[in-house]
């Protein structure tokens, strides 16, 4: 069963029967979405199957709101639910469920991304769009310097890029700094993965380096293991700045394998699957990289310095 479904103001969501009783949502790239109350669902939902959603809208609650309408035409009962703080769920009148929910909301979030690289950029939107905020970076700024990475670790060039933003504009920052380490190159290129091929060297050309350098130091393929490190700073006017990191190991493939992710993706076979970076889609690379692994920490920690 395939059927296409029109939301009642907006947007439009298909949705298929998926052969084990799971509720899959995704968006229409095939990223799976997080969404609260599958539980709940599955409690109102008769069929033996289970439910595939793919929404064009991202929003929690307009999923939320297309669940029930699901199930109104799979039933045909009167289900008919409120959604606050509270979810109420009543059937002919009658109230039959009611539990406490957290919702992330869409409303005036905004997170500057201090960075000009549009594939960083992608991933923070993708991470970030889900807990309600609207990313934006460097280049929707174009009046703003470009900070020049002085520093000689991650964190240093990390902080300079997060705090000189923030001071600039008065809001809330996030820079990521990050790289490559091969270990048979004693870490580099490190610090200096975005310059490894000179100055604003492109992708490709830092990509031929690093073949460049392992070919000629005549590496045996064992020795290619190498990993990704990040290192992120939040920074807000008039407090400390908040620093996480993550690290991704893997190693250095002989050809630039993959169309996807962006930098050395081509050539970083990641440890646990095989695939290079740029074999696997934004949703997989954003479940296990340097950056993801970063992120679960920043999400962790950010409650509290909100708070502080
Ligand atoms: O400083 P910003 O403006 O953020 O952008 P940048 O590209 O200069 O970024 P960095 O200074 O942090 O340098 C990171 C380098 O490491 C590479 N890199 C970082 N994360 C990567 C990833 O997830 N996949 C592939 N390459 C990555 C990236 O392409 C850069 O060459
Ligand atoms: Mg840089």
């Amino acid at each position: 069963m395939k059927k296409l479904y029109k939301h009642e103001t907006k947007q439009i969501f298909a949705y298929v029967l998926a052969d084990e009783r799971t509720l899959i949502i995704e968006s229409i790239f095939g990223d799976e979405l997080e969404i609260p109350l599958y539980s709940l669902f599955f409690k109102y939902f008769p069929k033996l199957q289970g439910l595939k959603i793919i929404a064009v809208d991202e929003n929690p609650s307009d999923i939320i709101d297309l669940f029930f309408q699901v199930l109104r035409d799979v039933t045909a009962e009167e289900y008919q639910y409120q959604l606050s703080d509270t979810l109420t769920v009543s059937l002919a009148g009658n109230q039959i469920h009611s539990e406490t929910v957290t919702l992330a909301t869409t409303q005036d979030k905004s997170l500057l991304i201090a960075t000009r690289n549009e594939g960083k950029t992608r991933e923070f939107k993708a991470f970030f769009s889900h807990l309600g905020y609207t990313v934006k970076n460097l280049n929707d700024f174009p009046e703003l310097p470009d900070v020049a990475e002085t520093g000689m670790t991650f964190e240093e060039n990390a902080r300079l890029k997060a705090e000189t933003i923030s001071e600039l504009t008065g809001e809330l920052v996030l820079a990521d700094d990050s790289g490559l380490m091969v270990d048979v190159l004693g870490g580099l290129p490190g610090v200096w993965s975005a310059r490894f091929a000179g100055p604003h060297a492109t992708d490709a050309a830092n990509n031929a380096k690093l073949l460049h350098e392992l070919a000629s130091t005549a590496v045996t393929p064992e020795k290619r293991t190498a990993k990704f490190h990040t290192t992120l700073v939040v920074a807000a006017p008039d407090k400390p700045s908040l620093v996480v990191e993550g690290e991704w190991l893997g190693a250095i493939a002989t050809i630039p394998k993959g169309d996807d992710g962006f930098g050395y993706d081509p050539l970083f076979v990641d440890e646990a699957t095989g695939k290079t970076a740029a074999q696997l889609t934004l949703a997989q690379k954003n479940k296990v990289s340097h950056r993801a692994l970063a992120l679960e920490k920043l999400l962790t920690k950010w409650p509290d310095w909100q708070k502080s």
